[in-house]
């Protein structure tokens, strides 16, 4: 290979992971010059990211006192791509969180334009992303700034960083073995899609004597019916039952939904991480930089340009 031949395939940096927190990352590295690759050991429409939701909400997320930054500065691009053409798959939908106060909320919750507390509980609009949709976008908009996509699965950073001075990891649960961190584990959710009869608004509403939430986000392919929370439970099939249990949940809330045609069934596993998302950079042994940024549990949509902008600044 001659040398030009070399810096026309060469990347400054090697982005691990093509979800919602990888896609973002690249794309927020790539648009600031850099030459950025995606390694990616599944399609998009296979990842953890294209099952969620989603909605822009901070859920299941830790380290409380750095998710209140990251989430407005994501609800502020969201905000911003809702208004732009071209298909983000972003909109802004209002809905009514059951049950919820300010006064339950960190103080993130005072800049939500708009919000008002209601009756039933509480009431705003807010970015509801077709994940499928966006996470398209995302890779399109990675490409349009010089970056690339590849499907190819790692052991380890090595490999990646015999290519590029700086890799990246957004792995999600692949971390776990990765890192490997010990930290990181499974929390599966399950969702039931329906054909939507004709529910304009997003609802959700906490158990707080169980780990279930009942929530519908209406979505253009069908009414998104949840949820469960099942730590350290990863099977990837649906349950039968539990989808049951979630019509049945969702249908008290709105009785049209008990009768609505079953579209489908989704399940996916959030990476949840003992002591919250890991923003933070190490030296490889050959001299390399890794930086990580993993671990966004429940709610990696609603940080995804917070954290893709911390974990830029450490790539320098
Ligand atoms: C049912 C459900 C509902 C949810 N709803 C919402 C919501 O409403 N709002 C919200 O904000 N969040 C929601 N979430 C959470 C959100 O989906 C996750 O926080 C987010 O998808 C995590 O993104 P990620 O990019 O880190 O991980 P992933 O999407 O899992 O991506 C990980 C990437 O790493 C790659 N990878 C892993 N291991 C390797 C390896 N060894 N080699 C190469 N590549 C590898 C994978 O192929 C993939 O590309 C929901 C999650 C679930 C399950």
């Amino acid at each position: 290979m001659t040398d030009a031949a070399k810096v026309a395939d060469g990347a400054d940096v090697i982005v691990v992971g093509g979800g919602v927190i990888g896609l973002t990352t690249a794309v927020t590295l790539a648009e600031r010059g850099l030459r950025v690759r995606v390694w990616s050991r599944d399609p998009a429409g296979a990842t953890t990211s294209a099952v969620a939701g989603a909605l822009w909400w901070p859920y299941r997320i830790e380290p409380a006192e750095r998710v209140g930054a990251w989430s407005l500065e994501t609800l502020a691009v969201y905000e911003e791509l809702a208004g732009g053409p071209g298909a983000t798959g972003v909109r802004l939908v209002a809905g009514v969180h059951g049950g919820e106060r300010f006064a339950a909320l960190g103080p993130w919750a005072a800049e939500l334009k708009g919000a008002v507390e209601v009756a039933e509980g509480l009431r705003v609009t807010l970015p509801l992303l077709d994940m499928p949709v966006h996470l398209a976008w995302l890779e399109r908009r990675l490409v349009a700034a010089g970056g690339a996509v590849e499907r190819r699965a790692v052991d380890g950073f090595a490999e990646a960083a015999a290519q590029a001075p700086v890799v990246v990891n957004c792995t999600g649960l692949g971390a776990r073995e990765l890192v490997p961190d010990a930290g990181v584990r499974a929390v599966r959710g399950q969702l039931v899609v329906v054909e939507n009869p004709g529910i304009t608004e997003w609802f959700t509403e906490a158990d707080p004597a169980s780990a279930a939430t009942t929530y519908f986000f209406p979505q253009p392919a069908g009414l998104v019916l949840g949820g469960t929370a099942e730590a350290d439970d990863e099977r990837r099939e649906p349950d039968a039952m539990t989808a049951r249990e979630i019509v049945a949940r969702c249908a008290r809330v709105r009785p049209e939904i008990a009768g609505a045609r079953v579209l489908g069934h989704r399940v996916g596993l959030r990476p949840v991480r003992e002591g919250g998302v890991r923003i933070e950079s190490e030296a490889l042994p050959g001299g390399g930089l890794l930086v990580h940024n993993y671990g966004h549990g429940g709610a990696g949509v609603t940080v995804a340009w917070g954290c893709a902008r911390a974990a830029a600044a450490l790539v320098g």
